[in-house]
């Protein structure tokens, strides 16, 4: 085991040794941006699985000027932020912990405000050289297993563990099967002046990432992130030929949403692009994580799709105007 994994699993353990002691009885993700879209599985997962936890999803800055009236001593608030510097986290942990609330932050940065604000800290590694286990999806669903098992008994905390532990090479494969394909993806989509993005269930947070951070922020391409469900009550009366869409399938309770979504987009649409999980090798994957794991592995993928549309747009992601630059 390498240095950073025992690290990830001492600061998760730690987390749930204090939860041991305490009655919690509702989570509260918090976060903004791409820090937002990958809690979207982890609300899944408690939806699914949680007997009397409850829990909900809120950008930062809302979830303070909201103020939930459930926000209180029997609340677990997880906060995420690689910098820890988007001050609407920092300040939603401060904001949390003044209700009396357990806040956990995820971070890169150990050091950072928002860090500094929260009960507890778990580091998470960055980058597309970490292995699965470590990166902020990989440590959101240990913690998440884990609260559900300290919490309620829920059994699948070993077999999210060990399914997390085989991701990495799950990701490698996947990454190697859907090469050529990304590589095709950026030179059809190069000049394509708007990309739309569909998914349900637990994928919708990796469409809504492709979407608001891939596309509109680092390629500055028009774009939003369509649930499979809410298609039909709006947004397919944009399909045609012309238009592009990126389309996830994953593995999940509500995949026939996106089959009846992609069905329609394919008698009026021409411009479709399909990341089917079930089209990867999942060999390590626990049969019953399954579902909760395709969209970690969409996500891994898109990041590749971004790379390539990137490189073909002569557009770098990390190009900006206003992010970190001006007043905001
Ligand atoms: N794509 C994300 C943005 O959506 C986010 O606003 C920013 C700060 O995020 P964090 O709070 O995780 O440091 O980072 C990335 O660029």
């Amino acid at each position: 085991m390498s240095r950073t994994v025992v690290n990830v699993k001492s600061d998760v353990q730690a987390v749930l040794n204090e939860l041991e002691n305490k009655n919690i009885r509702n989570i509260f993700f918090v976060a903004c941006g791409g820090s937002s879209a990958i809690m979207y599985p982890a609300k899944y997962v408690l939806d699914r699985e949680a007997t009397t936890l409850t829990s909900d999803l809120y950008s930062s800055n809302e979830f303070i000027h909201r103020n939930p009236r459930q926000l209180g001593k029997e609340s677990l608030v997880i906060l995420c932020s690689m910098s820890g510097t988007t001050p609407e986290t920092a300040e939603a942990a401060t904001f949390a912990k003044s209700k009396g609330a357990y806040a956990v932050a995820l971070t890169n940065e150990p050091t950072s405000p928002l860090a500094q604000n929260a009960d507890s800290v778990i580091k998470y590694e960055w980058g597309n050289d970490v292995d699965a286990f470590e990166t902020n999806l990989g440590v959101l669903y240990q913690l998440v297993f884990g609260v559900l098992s300290v919490v309620e008994n829920n059994g699948k905390f070993a077999k999210a563990v060990s399914s997390l532990e085989n991701l990495q090479s799950v990701y490698e494969k996947a990454l190697q099967y859907e090469k050529e394909n990304a590589r095709k993806y950026a030179e059809a989509n190069k000049e394509e002046p708007v990309i739309y993005t569909m998914a349900s269930g637990a994928n919708y947070g990796a469409a809504y990432s492709f979407s608001i951070c891939i596309l509109m922020e680092m390629q500055w391409i028009h774009s939003h992130a369509i649930h499979a469900g809410e298609y039909f009550h709006g947004p397919f009366e944009i399909i045609d030929e012309n238009v592009p869409f990126m389309i996830l399938l994953g593995l999940d309770e509500t995949r026939p949403l996106e089959e009846r979504a992609l069905s329609f987009s394919k008698r009026y649409g021409k411009k479709l692009t399909v990341l089917d999980a079930k089209e990867y090798d999942l060999s390590g994957i626990d049969e019953e994580m399954k579902g909760y794991i395709a969209p970690l592995i969409l996500n891994r993928v898109l990041r590749q799709y971004a790379e390539e549309l990137a490189e073909a747009r002569n557009h770098p992601l990390s190009k900006r105007r206003y992010m970190w630059k001006v007043e905001y």
